[in-house]
This record gives structure tokens, C-alpha cells and sequence, in this order.
């Protein structure tokens, strides 16, 4: 039996398996098996909790001086993937319940690089490092530069940008509306980006606030994405011509973050982090 605990940040849900010594092989069949919602304990993301300067990434390790823990972050079928800015939070939450981490303050090692995270009254804030645009040159010249056809419905422009891991975030033209959108099938991007994609599709609330919904790459629609938000309100943040540093409220249908862009080109999330359970699972 391996021990497990299931949580979630606003509601995009994790099962964190700690595996201290860096003893289990964690395979993408037993992820599945995990994050299976009928058959299994049901979740977006499966995340192994282990020493930095166990895992078998170099470019991990070589973060060991920095974070203590490493975040092995799996999608539901098993990928890998670099970053969950939702997981962090989680993650975070974890590592204080079980007395691995202290303090206000402290550091998580992703694929994505160190990642530094915030005790605040919400939860925690992340920053979530350097973001940038998938293709500076062409977003600047048209306001974006891939398409997204959604599965019911004609192509639709959108803006690709990197926050550890890919996103391409669509604006929703007039006559499409958040709740109408069916992402029960992932929605096509053209050019499509070799590894794939995370896709949200943005509706504007009033200033500095939008509402999204989200498709995850190796996992579907999911209920909040927390790199996505980020990714949403910079691409908004974009296309509103004013680059300032003021923070975005993100609302998901699980919830609400927010998001601040912060100096250098960095951009911070904050939300809640819960712990919903703790239990035994025959892998
Ligand atoms: N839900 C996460 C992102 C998880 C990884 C994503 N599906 C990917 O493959 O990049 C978040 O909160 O950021």
C-alpha cells in the first residue's frame, strides 16, 4: 500500500504521494490508475513528493541547494509536465502540514525551476518566475499567432505564451459565451505546438478582472488552472495595451485567484491550498 494525500486549489485536485527517499517508480499506467475518477481516488494531477537531490532530472537536481523538495508533477494520463502553478499551493500546504518546510517563506523545485512561494492570507502566492510570448514578433504585429477551433464552432485567434509550461489563451469573440463552450474534446491549435497545449478561453469581467475556462493538456476540462490564469490575464494584460504591474482577479469555476505581474517580466499567483484527506492506495 502507498500512502497518499488528496487536495486541491480551487478546485483543480491532486494526490500528492510522498516519496521522501526517491524509492517508487511512479509509472504513467499507476498514475492514471491514481487520477482514474471511477476507478481510482480521482484527480487532475498526481504529484511525488521527493528530495531535490534524489530526482533523476539533472537540471532538477542541480536546484537541490535552492528547494529541499521536489514537485514531480504528473497529468492524469500519465505525462509529465513542468509546472503546476494550482499544485505549488498544494504542495506548499503539504510540506508545512507534515513538518518539511518552515517558515514564511520558502523554495520548490519544479521542471520548471525553483519556484518560491508565500504564506499569505488567502493561502500562498507563487512566483511563478519569467513568463514570455510564445512568438514576441508575431503577437506584437496581430495580437496573436495561432488559431483554436474548438470543438463545436469556427477557428478563433489566440495568444501562446510560456509560464513554465505552454498555454494559448483565446478571447471569446462577441456570440460565444464562457458557459456554452463545450471542451469535451481538446480544442485543435494550428500551427500545433509539438508538445502540446493548455487552452483557455478568457471572458473580461470589468478592468483587471476576468472569468476563464480551461482544457488541460493530458488531462481535459478541468475546474481551475493556475499557470493558465496566469497566462490569461498576461494575454489579456497584452491586448489591453497597458503593461502595468497591477495584480488580475482570474474567477474559474472553482474559485478565484490572483494574479500579479511583477518586475522583469515575472508574474505572481496566489490562491487557497486545501488538504482534503489522507489515506492508504495499492498501487
Ligand atoms: N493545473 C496546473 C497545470 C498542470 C499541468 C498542465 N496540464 C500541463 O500539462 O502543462 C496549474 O495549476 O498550473
Amino acid at each position: 500500500m502507498t500512502r497518499f494525500t488528496k487536495g486541491h486549489g480551487t478546485e483543480n485536485d491532486f494526490v500528492l504521494v510522498p516519496d521522501l527517499e526517491g524509492t517508487l517508480e511512479l509509472t504513467p499506467a499507476q498514475v492514471q490508475r491514481i487520477a482514474d475518477r471511477h476507478a481510482g481516488l480521482g484527480a487532475d494531477g498526481v504529484i511525488r513528493v521527493v528530495r531535490t537531490a534524489l530526482a533523476t532530472d539533472e537540471s532538477v537536481r542541480a536546484q537541490s541547494h535552492e528547494a529541499q523538495w521536489f514537485m514531480d508533477y504528473r497529468n492524469a494520463d500519465g505525462s509529465l509536465a513542468e509546472m503546476c502553478g494550482n499544485g505549488t499551493r498544494v504542495f506548499a500546504e503539504y510540506l508545512r502540514r507534515e513538518g518539511l518546510a518552515f517558515g514564511s517563506s520558502f523554495a520548490i523545485a519544479t521542471r520548471a525551476g525553483v519556484k518560491t512561494v508565500r504564506v499569505v492570507d488567502e493561502g500562498y502566492a507563487v512566483d511563478l518566475g519569467p513568463w514570455r510570448l510564445g512568438d514576441e514578433e508575431g503577437a506584437r504585429r496581430d495580437g496573436f499567432d495561432v488559431m483554436v477551433k474548438p470543438r463545436h464552432g469556427k477557428p478563433v485567434p489566440a495568444l501562446t505564451l510560456d509560464i513554465g509550461n505552454p498555454h494559448a489563451v483565446v478571447m471569446l469573440p462577441e456570440g460565444i459565451t464562457l458557459e456554452n463552450l463545450d471542451l469535451g474534446e481538446a480544442p485543435q491549435l494550428h500551427p500545433e505546438p509539438a508538445g502540446g497545449s493548455n487552452v483557455e478561453f478568457v471572458r473580461a469581467v470589468g478592468p483587471g478582472h476576468i472569468a476563464m475556462r480551461v482544457h488541460e493538456r493530458g488531462v481535459g476540462e478541468t475546474r481551475s488552472c493556475g499557470t493558465g490564469a496566469a497566462a490569461a490575464a498576461l494575454a489579456t494584460r497584452f491586448w489591453s495595451g497597458v503593461e502595468d504591474l497591477s495584480p488580475w482577479t482570474v474567477d474559474v469555476p472553482g474559485g478565484r485567484l490572483t494574479v500579479t505581474p511583477l518586475p522583469g517580466q515575472r508574474v505572481e499567483l496566489a490562491g487557497p491550498a486545501v488538504l482534503v484527506a489522507d489515506g492508504d492506495f495499492p498501487l
